[in-house]
């Protein structure tokens, strides 16, 4: 593992000539400018093949193929799309920042777990420097971590940086990869990243291929720096604070974690054990980008069965879970309780709402009815159930403040949360360090029982018996679509959907949402919404009976049974056997 590499030192990678040239005077696009000039002078030919940027963008991230040999998907995010993807954000970084002709920006870069991340932060690395920018490189880290370093303030560890790259595909498979980008005002939003595609399509056309690909790479001094152990150790302060500035205010409890071979290995060795935690029986540490155990997602059942086992097993007090770039976690209690998805938002407000009473609680769309009769009736504090996307909740808690209404934290079921108090960094180690706090108060004030004190305080939270989530595609390349995208013929599925629940007296559609359509009935709801990515119409159905989920089920396939473009096998797998 490469958790301790001596901090800040100084090492020598390759790049490209042709970003070499073009390190002047770097305001706006004249980026551009510099790298055209470049490659014109040395006659090269523009590139062959061309490239879709824009179908790079994932919402508030950038995500492709790095890794070549899964049938039907050709490698997407080459080495010379990334290197202009990086270029693109130091364009836009200097735009933003204007920094003074004397001072030069500097740009940390981490990585996960991922088998191509070598490669992609080699040409990340040429891509910020050759455009004049100081590129800090971290080596395997987590996503929360490279937000952070943007706000450190430690010269020692070049911090704080002005951007921050994070490569990652989180749960993805093990051959795709991608960016997210990070300032000291939070993660990119999808306006930012498709200016920052805007500008890599123009620098990427405008580079004659054999200067990427065939030209020798000129040196560039890079340095790298430990910082995930100051991270780290503010976790571990964080903890000793909130337990009343003890030294060890873990020790004598058992908890183990399980990274699933992504980057969040460091957290037994580098958070638990010095706060006195025993880590015996943690699992998949390692790093080992093909996943060879399970998917690192709080969210996947395997995942779960594979944390929740180690728990038993080892007789824990607690297991912990996170995704592969650590910005989603979950939790499991002693007995084998999950504390996910809906049990992880209701245990998190209820610690939020201690601090701060009556606070709202903000979350994405598919959380149960269940989740805010919890919130509001037990706990006091107010659900804002908004739209799916970590950052779409994020954006929502900060603007909710904005316009004077308190909020301390924003939660998806997916695992994903930020705390007002930390920044608003959407970051799951952070979230576990409050269940940390949790165990370690209860310690201090003499209170025994384990991970009891985390079950007591989502005691009252109703679940439904039946909780599905059901994909049903839309064929992008069917007439039906009448050359309209899918994001239209999703949207008028839903819009006929909605009338059609609004002519059923035993409906009830939901008087505030946000996104999709929720309807309730039969004791439960559904809700259909179009996914944030892909071109999928995502239904979640709760339900108090196989029964009544499966009435839900067949009112909205009726409906998507006239819309031909759809693949409703999912949906209908589910009406028959259950
Ligand atoms: O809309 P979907 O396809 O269900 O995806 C929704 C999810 O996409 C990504 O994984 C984001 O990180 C999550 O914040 C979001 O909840």
């Amino acid at each position: 593992m490469d958790w301790h590499l001596g901090h800040a030192i100084a090492y020598t990678s390759k790049i490209s000539p042709w970003f070499l040239e073009s390190r002047k005077s770097f305001l706006q696009w004249s980026v551009l400018d510099s790298y055209y000039t470049a490659v014109s002078s040395s006659g090269a030919a523009l590139f062959a093949e061309k490239v879709d940027f824009y179908k790079l963008q994932n919402g508030s991230d950038i995500r492709g193929v790095a890794v070549a040999g899964v049938e039907g998907e050709p490698v997407t995010l080459t080495e010379s799309v990334t290197e202009a993807i990086a270029a693109g954000f130091a364009a836009w970084l200097l735009e933003k920042k204007k920094p003074s002709a004397s001072k030069r920006l500097r740009v940390s870069i981490g990585h996960d777990s991922r088998i191509s991340a070598q490669t992609l932060q080699d040409a990340v690395s040429r891509g910020i420097s050759g455009a004049g920018l100081d590129v800090i490189q971290y080596g395997l880290a987590s996503t929360p971590a490279m937000f952070n370093s943007t706000i450190t303030e430690d010269e020692e560890f070049c911090c704080p940086v002005d951007g921050s790259i994070m490569i990652t595909a989180s749960h993805l498979p093990y051959n795709r990869n991608g960016f997210k980008f990070f300032t000291n005002a939070g993660g990119l939003g999808k306006p930012d990243i498709k200016d920052i595609l805007t500008r890599a399509a123009s620098i990427y056309e405008k580079v004659a291929v054999e200067c990427i690909g065939h030209s020798e790479k000129a040196p560039v001094t890079v340095k790298r720096v430990d910082y995930m152990s100051i991270y780290t150790s503010n976790l571990v302060k964080a903890v000793r604070k909130a337990a009343g500035n003890i030294e060890k205010p873990l020790e004598g409890f058992h908890i183990i974690v399980d990274a699933g071979n992504g980057a969040g290995g460091f957290f037994p060795g580098m958070v638990l054990e010095p706060l006195g935690a025993l880590t015996v029986g943690s699992q998949f540490l390692d790093p080992d980008g093909l996943f060879p155990n399970h998917i690192p997602n709080p969210e996947d059942k395997a995942a779960m069965k594979a944390i929740t086992q180690a728990v038993l097993e080892n007789k824990a007090d607690l297991g912990i879970i996170f995704d592969t770039d650590v910005d989603r976690s979950a939790a499991v209690d002693s007995t084998g309780c999950e504390l996910n998805r809906n049990r992880l938002i209701a245990l998190m407000a209820a610690i939020v709402l201690e601090q701060h009473p009556g606070t709202t609680i903000v979350t994405d769309s598919v959380t149960s009815d269940g989740l805010t009769t919890f919130i509001e009736k037990k706990l006091g504090g107010k659900h804002h159930r908004f739209k799916r996307g970590y950052k779409n909740v994020i954006d929502e808690a900060i603007r909710l403040n904005s316009i004077g209404v308190e909020s301390h934290l924003a939660i998806e079921t997916s695992g994903h949360g930020a705390l007002k108090e930390n920044h608003w960094l959407d970051d799951g180690a952070y979230l576990m360090v409050k269940l940390l706090n949790k165990l370690a108060s209860a310690r201090a004030s003499g209170v025994g029982g384990g991970s009891k004190v985390l079950t007591d305080l989502v005691e009252g939270l109703e679940e439904p018996a039946v909780a599905v989530e059901l994909r049903i595609k839309i064929d992008q390349n069917h007439p039906d679509l009448k050359g309209g995208s899918f994001r239209e013929y999703g949207e008028a599925m839903i819009k006929h959907l909605e009338n059609k629940a609004d002519s059923d007296p035993k409906l009830q559609k939901a008087p505030v949402n946000y996104e999709g359509v929720r309807v309730s009935g039969c004791g439960g709801w559904f809700l259909l919404r179009l996914s944030l990515h892909d071109p999928v119409l995502p239904l979640n159905i709760e339900a108090p009976s196989t029964e009544d989920a499966v009435k839900l089920g067949l009112f909205v396939l009726s409906t998507a049974k006239e819309f031909s473009a759809l693949d409703t096998s999912a949906l209908e797998k589910f009406v028959q056997s259950s």
